[in-house]
């Protein structure tokens, strides 16, 4: 099996993007949706991403923005991925002509597989709980017996994973990646660079 990725999301200062990379991060993540205890500011987003070094993937996270609001950031910032975590149509994403994932909040009834396919032009799929009314960021976790084998795409597990239980998440979900936000946090938005550090080793132990 190859090794794992991991994304740590939900980044809002310097030190927690290093101290995540220190880790082994592939991919850290900001959210720029206004709503939520973790978002960030372009202005904030920029100065984060002119600190780290190089070859770590920089993730814009957006539910259901405007195309002034997402023009205006990836404008400013440098994303290399976008990740769309609200109700966007295929064709919404592919329009920014940007590599990027869609973000699926899967509840039991769900065609998993079908979801997927509908998104064919995705670098891969992110599985994530669904809270009813809570777009994402939940620290909730989904029956992971619901994903079927064989996906079209590159699967990231996220929802409720911590340190304790991402190596059993791996083992019976086998993605591509994980990925993390509540489950490393000291509070809403402040990572614990401890947590971080359990949470990469027990993705490389696996
Ligand atoms: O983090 C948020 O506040 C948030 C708000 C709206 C949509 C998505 C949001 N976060 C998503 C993530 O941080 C991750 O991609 C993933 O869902 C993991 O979250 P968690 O369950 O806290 O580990």
């Amino acid at each position: 099996m190859s090794a794992v990725r991991s994304k740590i999301c939900g980044i809002t200062r310097i030190e927690d993007a290093l101290a995540a990379v220190e880790a082994g991060a592939d991919a850290i993540g900001f959210v720029f949706y206004a709503k939520s205890p973790r978002a960030v500011t372009f202005q904030q987003a920029r100065a984060i991403i002119k600190a780290l070094p190089p070859f770590v993937t920089t993730v814009g996270l957006f539910v259901n923005a405007s195309r002034c609001e997402l023009g205006e950031i990836l404008d400013a910032v440098p994303l290399d991925l976008l990740q769309f975590h609200g109700d966007e149509a295929v064709a919404e994403c592919e329009s920014w002509n940007r590599p990027y994932i869609k973000a699926l909040r899967v509840k039991a009834g769900d065609d998993i597989a079908a979801a997927c396919d509908a998104f064919p032009s995705a670098s891969g799929i992110l599985l994530d709980a669904y809270v009813e009314g809570v777009p994402g960021g939940t620290g909730e976790a989904f029956d992971w017996s619901l994903i079927p084998q064989g996906l079209s795409k590159p699967i990231i597990l996220a929802g409720g994973l911590n340190p304790e239980n991402v190596a059993e998440a791996i083992a019976r979900v086998r993605p591509y990646a994980v990925d993390v936000s509540g489950g490393v946090e000291a509070s809403k938005g402040i990572k614990d660079h401890a947590k971080i550090q359990a949470f990469i080793k027990a993705v490389r132990l696996r």
